[in-house]
């Protein structure tokens, strides 16, 4: 893709696919931020949310159930048209990667571009995922900026990555993790129904 295809899908006629994958433990709103900018900014039709299975990379913390990682996410894009979520990531036996979530679903969607959203943290690690050189030949990357992380694309490959200012969120999932423990509130931080999940779920309350 040139880069004006890249930033409007013009004459290509291709579907422009989103993906945002996290661990989403719990889903917060600088994800969801992070979804809506940059859908809005790329024109994508959709974007496409996917919880990892088994985050490798978080393997010495411990990760909520799938199923209530998934749950969560739901319950979080529910009221978006433009949002939706794979299971394929969670379904998928073994550690995720992101080659593997990359390939599954350019099989299950032919017809379209895929644009795979991450953090500065996140984007700042990617040499170090798996089969990391291949990746851009599935994708095009797009780095969003987040409070306390410098966002660049050095060492990656040239027209392979845009990087993107967000409005800033200084929200994690550790922070919300931590403040479930101690009894502080973490309404607003992550949409109501995922609060109401945590609570129902009694999600954190062992950490
Ligand atoms: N506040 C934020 N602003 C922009 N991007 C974010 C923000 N929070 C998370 N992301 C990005 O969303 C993706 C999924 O993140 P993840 O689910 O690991 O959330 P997290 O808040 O970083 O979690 P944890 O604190 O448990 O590490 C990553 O690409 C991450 O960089
Ligand atoms: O492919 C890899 O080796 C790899 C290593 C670490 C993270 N990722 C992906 O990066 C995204 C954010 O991951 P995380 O752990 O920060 O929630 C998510 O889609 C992960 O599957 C991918």
């Amino acid at each position: 893709m040139g880069e004006q295809e890249v930033a409007t899908g013009s004459g290509s006629g291709r579907r422009r696919l989103g993906v945002m994958g996290g661990t989403f433990d719990p889903i917060h709103h600088g994800h969801l931020v992070a979804a809506s900018e940059v859908a809005s900014l790329f024109h994508l039709d959709e974007v496409v949310f996917v919880p990892t299975g088994q985050p490798w990379q978080k393997g010495h913390k411990v990760v909520s159930p799938p199923e209530d990682r998934y749950l969560m996410t739901v319950i979080a894009t529910a009221s978006n048209p433009q949002f939706s979520v794979s299971r394929i990531d969670i379904d998928r036996p073994g550690p995720t990667y992101t080659i593997d979530t990359l390939r599954d679903l350019s099989n299950l969607n032919a017809d379209a571009d895929l644009f795979f959203i991450t953090g500065a943290d996140a984007l700042s690690q990617i040499l170090g995922w798996r089969d990391a050189s291949e990746l851009f030949s599935l994708a095009h990357f797009i780095g969003v900026t987040r409070p306390g992380h410098d966002l660049t694309d050095d060492g990656l490959p040239e027209g392979g990555v845009s990087l993107v200012e967000i409005p800033a969120l200084a929200i994690s999932s550790t922070d919300c993790r931590a403040r479930v423990v101690k009894g502080d509130p973490v309404w607003y931080l992550v949409p109501d129904g995922v609060v109401r999940y945590i609570d129902k779920r009694q999600l954190y309350r062992g950490e």
